[in-house]
């Protein structure tokens, strides 16, 4: 396969759930969350999901949106990749049509922090900015901080972000882009220490 060609989008992450019933937060997410359109794999220390990149950010928000509705304060990091070189064709399900599976809207406030690298991008800070006034724009910018920008506000509109920026930060010439994000969610610490 040609380097590029690919529209497959990947998601590595994990949940850490702040409670001793640790297991069975990671597991509901897992288990209740449709993952019917995407491929996915758990191991001892994350998962991956793998598809087109409106199922895979789908099934990203339904699975923190699953974790974070047990009330209890559960962190999420976790990498969002595209394009190639590092990519293969396979583990992809891209005959999946376009109807996203889970459609619940239950509102959750979600604090985060995410990292744009636009690979082999020589204007990547230009990219990194616009991004940022994205965010901005949207009203879901929180603050500036070395290393990342930090983003906050309902999941939903902190997702469509997220997938809004996944979307604009590559392009034809540059494909492969790499989005770090991590979310904290029911933290006591939101709206100040
Ligand atoms: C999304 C996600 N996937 C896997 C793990 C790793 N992990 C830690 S505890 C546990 C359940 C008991 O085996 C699993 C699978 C994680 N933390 N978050």
């Amino acid at each position: 396969m040609q380097c590029g060609l690919s529209p497959i989008v990947g998601f590595r992450f994990s949940l850490h759930p702040m409670t001793n019933d640790f297991i069975s937060v990671i597991k509901g997410a897992l288990q209740e969350t449709d993952t019917s359109n995407v491929w996915m794999h758990t191991d001892d220390v994350s998962t991956v999901i793998r598809g087109k990149q409106v199922h895979v950010f789908n099934v990203a928000k339904a699975l923190t949106l699953h974790a974070a509705k047990t009330g209890e304060h559960v962190a999420l990091s976790g990498t969002f990749s595209a394009g190639c070189p590092g990519d293969t064709s396979g583990d992809a399900y891209l005959d999946k049509g376009d109807n996203v599976a889970n459609t619940d809207t239950t509102k959750q406030y979600v604090s985060s922090q995410f990292a744009l690298y636009p690979m082999n991008n020589p204007n990547y800070m230009d990219v990194i900015y616009r991004e940022v006034e994205r965010a901005k724009e949207l009203g879901v910018f929180n603050e500036s901080m070395h290393y990342a920008s930090g983003i906050h506000g309902d999941i939903h509109d902190v997702f469509a972000f997220y997938e809004e920026t996944f979307t604009h930060a590559r392009s034809e010439e540059h494909k492969h882009l790499v989005m770090t994000v991590s979310m904290s969610i029911n933290s006591p610490s939101h709206g100040g220490l």
